[in-house]
């Protein structure tokens, strides 16, 4: 039996805990840099709090404006898991507000991903919650379906797929593949260290620029004094 459109997949391949959190220190950018730079949701989609987003993906598509699939979603997921939601980046209706927020909360959820609106925006910024959204709407959400749940969905620009790593902070949100998450892991530690390396140089002042004008050499730039 298929019921494309309307239908659960309830299994999800999630990672081990520790290789999820084996990247809690590495910060979206250096880990997008090992990447090439292309595996970044649209910065469209912005942190509504400080708190961090970081866990596995179980993903719901949403029809235009209606979150039934998203409460279910909300039911099904397990500690550590973060509720990545396609609303094919509608506007006009919220998806979630502080209600389901507070449940996902409750149920050790480690944040919501949406390409679509959220709402009770204001309570959100004291609720240690991390929520990303296209944006926000008072308008709420219908709850007819259908929609499905772990299916690869699109997700600002990414295809997300469920037991996907993902990691956001204030700049903005990485999808990382649980294959390739210890290499990244490790890429990403290594560019931590560097970067600390470069920090120093900066403070001592030994910090060797002559690759900025070797470069722009090599790429034939006329400097006119
Ligand atoms: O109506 C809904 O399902 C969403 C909502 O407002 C909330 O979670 O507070
Ligand atoms: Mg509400």
């Amino acid at each position: 039996m298929s019921n494309v459109g309307f239908r659960i997949y309830t299994k999800i391949n999630r990672p081990s805990r520790e290789l999820v959190e084996a990247f809690a220190d590495i910060p979206v950018a250096n880990i997008a840099d090992n990447m090439g730079r292309i595996t970044c949701v649209d910065s469209y989609i912005k942190p509504y709090n400080e708190a961090k987003l970081l866990g596995t993906a179980l993903t719901v598509r949403a029809p235009l404006g209606d979150n039934l699939m998203f409460h279910k979603a909300i039911d099904m997921a397990e500690p550590g898991d973060i509720i990545v939601v396609d609303g094919e980046s509608n506007m006009n209706h919220a998806l979630c507000g502080e209600i389901m927020m507070r449940l996902a909360m409750k149920k050790g959820i480690a944040g919501f991903l949406i390409d679509g609106c959220i709402r009770d925006v204001d309570a959100l910024k004291d609720l240690d919650f991390a929520v990303y959204a296209r944006g926000s709407n008072p308008k709420g959400p219908y709850k007819n379906g259908p929609g499905e749940i772990n299916v690869p969905v699109s997700c600002g620009g990414q295809a997300v797929l469920p037991g996907d790593i993902i990691v956001g902070d204030s700049d903005g949100v990485v999808v990382i593949r649980p294959e390739d998450a210890e290499d990244l892991v490790a890429k990403g530690t290594k560019h931590n260290q560097n970067e600390v390396k470069v920090f120093e140089e900066i403070e001592n002042g030994t910090i060797d620029r002559s690759w900025v004008d070797e470069s722009l050499k090599a790429k034939g730039c006329e400097i006119i004094e």
